[in-house]
């Protein structure tokens, strides 16, 4: 309660009546990273705001608050969503994505460090005026409360370059107290440039111009009051925080969205929603509705069904379902793009095998990251593999192929969206791969992925109840320099594992997967294809790129054809980018509200 009794906390609750019928100014699906940043600025502007939830509040659950509370395959909060190969048959693996307030920033691994400027002004390049690093980069400066470390963490290795961190914000960035596993981490420091000569280790990993290895920063703040390490999620950020509550904000959670209403000239009027657990093949459903406007920020996987169930998409998936296409938008859906991991382990020898400087039992996970660029990855082959993915024809072959499989609009966008990725690697020399290094149990491992895959898949929906499943075909590993940089990290994970730095704590370099040094490159390939995973930086299905290069949203995050319809999620980056996505997706989402707040204010 407030000044004079009146209630002017955020209003968070599962009761649908507090928006069945109901009018706001603002709807929005997804209480994720970016649907919180939102519902926080245009409700702090005295707009009234809803945001619909699907998942609980969970911020009691330890699993959740606790930064390595955690546990290793966990389904608390993560929607598992089922995935499929072109055969259409499921793929082994979950995709994990946020279930719950917060949405994957609750369930998520909390590494943070910056993008390149390089990549962030090819948003703009690709038709998006006015998305550059110039115009994001204060907004994610505006995002962080930066703690450096003290001086038992900095004598570990933990670094802060106080040029490129915020210090007013509300999401907590700083190391782990104490920092893991300080013996193996000073090993890889000192292992890796051997492997991969020219990489820059040490400082801090936002400062990406100096830095190429460092250890790991995460968005987390140590509680002295029960010696804790407490995960900075959306939630606690935007929505939690006492100094965020707002009067005119109303979340509410174990609610879908199934679909946005509009209008006869297709403005958003608002839209349709139902509980999440329901199980009937007819679910009772609600209605709510927007006076200015609608923003779908449901996630990559969860944004472009949303559409397609709303009509807005191609024509070919809409029409199978018997769903009235309202605006034709073939670039629903396409383009999906996450990170292809794989995982290498060496066994620790016994003698070492209690020393927890070395390995323990578990933590925030992977102490130290190092990202590698085409030089480093292939210190004497570099020339062949430029020369297969810049040739025109290369390119223009490339991109014919994912219009034949389903995963690109046209080929000009194809083409388009793949030119920027060469043009990183070739011409701005950004990193090919992250390695994220650890060691727990018996083992010490390393995490890997090709950073800017230009492999693509496709996400549409197969049903119009809300409450089934999308067919995700995430195709990870169908370009072939995807598939060359797989193979030749898998094989350089191995050598650091060889290198005179860990002779005297490995006793098995090759122990899983069990593929010597003179095993094949199509021994690897094939233990790559059958253990690779998403690496959960999700993007592309959504994509903010001109309409007639399969674009959906434009630059001011309004969807093609329609009204008063923003989409703001990690769905709209048109390409993957060489940080982990939370640092861009906070700054994209701050400036998409203020973007929104502009229209809102132009429309009258
Ligand atoms: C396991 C995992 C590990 C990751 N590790 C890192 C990391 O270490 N560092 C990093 O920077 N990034 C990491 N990420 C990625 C990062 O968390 C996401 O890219 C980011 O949170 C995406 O933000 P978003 O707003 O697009 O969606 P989200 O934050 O996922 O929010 C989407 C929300 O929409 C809700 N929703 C879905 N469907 C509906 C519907 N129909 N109606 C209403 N609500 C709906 C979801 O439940 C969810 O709460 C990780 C992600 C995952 C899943």
């Amino acid at each position: 309660l407030g000044l004079h009794g009146w209630a002017v906390g955020t209003r968070v609750t599962n009761d649908s009546s507090v928006a069945a019928g109901k009018t706001f100014d603002y709807i929005i699906a997804g209480a994720g990273l970016s649907g919180l940043v939102i519902g926080n600025k245009l409700s702090g502007e005295g707009l009234s705001v809803l945001v619909i939830e699907a998942g609980p509040d969970a911020s009691w659950n330890p699993e959740v608050f606790d930064a390595e509370g955690r546990k290793f395959g966990s389904e608390t909060c993560s929607w598992k969503y089922p995935a499929y190969g072109d055969d259409g048959k499921p793929l082994p693996w979950k995709i994990d994505a946020g279930a719950c307030i917060g949405g994957s920033t609750s369930i998520n691994g909390m590494v943070w460090y910056r993008p390149t400027k390089a990549e962030l002004d090819k948003l703009e390049s690709l038709g998006n005026p006015g998305w550059n690093w110039d115009n994001l980069e204060p907004y994610m400066r505006a995002t962080e409360r930066h703690i450096t470390p003290d001086k038992a963490q900095a004598a570990q290795g933990a670094a802060s370059d106080l040029d490129v961190h915020g210090f007013g914000g509300f999401v907590n960035t700083s190391f782990t107290k104490p920092l893991r596993i300080p013996r193996t981490v000073a090993l890889y420091k000192e292992a890796l440039p051997f492997v991969f000569p020219g990489l820059s280790i040490g400082g801090d990993l936002s400062n990406r111009s100096a830095v190429s290895s460092a250890s790991t920063m995460y968005t987390i703040w140590h509680d002295p009051a029960t010696g804790k390490t407490r995960r900075s999620s959306a939630a606690d950020a935007y929505l939690w925080a006492l100094n965020q509550q707002r009067a005119r904000l109303t979340v509410l959670a174990t609610h879908k969205t199934d679909r946005v209403l509009f209008d006869g000239d297709l403005t958003a009027t608002g839209i349709v929603f139902l509980p999440s657990n329901g199980t009937s093949k007819r679910p009772k459903t609600f209605r709510a509705y927007a006076s200015k406007g609608v923003v779908l920020s449901a996630g990559t996987l969860a944004s472009a069904p949303i559409l397609e169930r709303s009509g807005i998409g191609k024509r070919s998936v809409l029409e199978r379902l018997g769903i009235r296409q309202l605006v034709d938008l073939p670039g629903v859906g396409v383009n999906l793009n996450d990170q292809p991991g794989a995982a290498t382990y060496a066994l620790v020898s016994p003698a070492h095998q209690n020393d927890t400087s070395i390995v323990d039992d578990g933590g925030l996970f992977a102490p130290e990251i190092s990202l590698v660029n085409i030089d480093e990855l292939w210190p004497f082959g570099t020339a062949s593999h430029l020369l297969d993915i810049s040739s025109e024809e290369a390119l223009r072959s490339r991109a014919q192929k994912l219009v034949d499989s389903g995963a690109a609009a046209n080929i000009r966008g194809a083409g388009a969206v793949l030119n920027t990725a060469v043009d990183l690697i070739t011409t701005h020399r950004l990193p090919i791969v992250e390695l994220l290094a650890d060691g727990g149990g018996t083992t010490l491992f390393t995490a890997f992925w090709p950073l800017m895959p230009l492999s693509r898949g496709h996400i549409h929906i197969n049903s119009s109840n809300p409450l089934d499943h999308p067919i995700i075909t995430p195709r990870l590993l169908e370009d072939p320099f995807d598939v060359a940089i797989a193979v030749a990290i898998a094989r350089a994970s191995r050598a650091v594992f060889n290198s005179a730095p860990f002779k005297d704590i490995v006793a098995d370099p090759y122990y899983d997967p069990p593929i010597g040094a003179n095993g094949t490159d199509a021994e690897y390939l094939a233990w790559y294809r059958r253990t690779a995973f998403g690496a959960s930086h999700w993007v592309g299905a959504t994509a903010m790129m001109p309409r007639h290069l399969g674009g959906v949203v434009d630059h001011k995050l309004r969807v093609y054809g329609t009204k008063r319809l923003h989409i703001v999620d990690a769905g709209v980056l048109p390409f993957q980018l060489t940080a982990h996505t939370m640092s861009t997706l906070y700054a994209v989402a701050g400036r998409a509200a203020d973007v929104i707040l502009r229209c809102t204010v132009e429309r009258g």
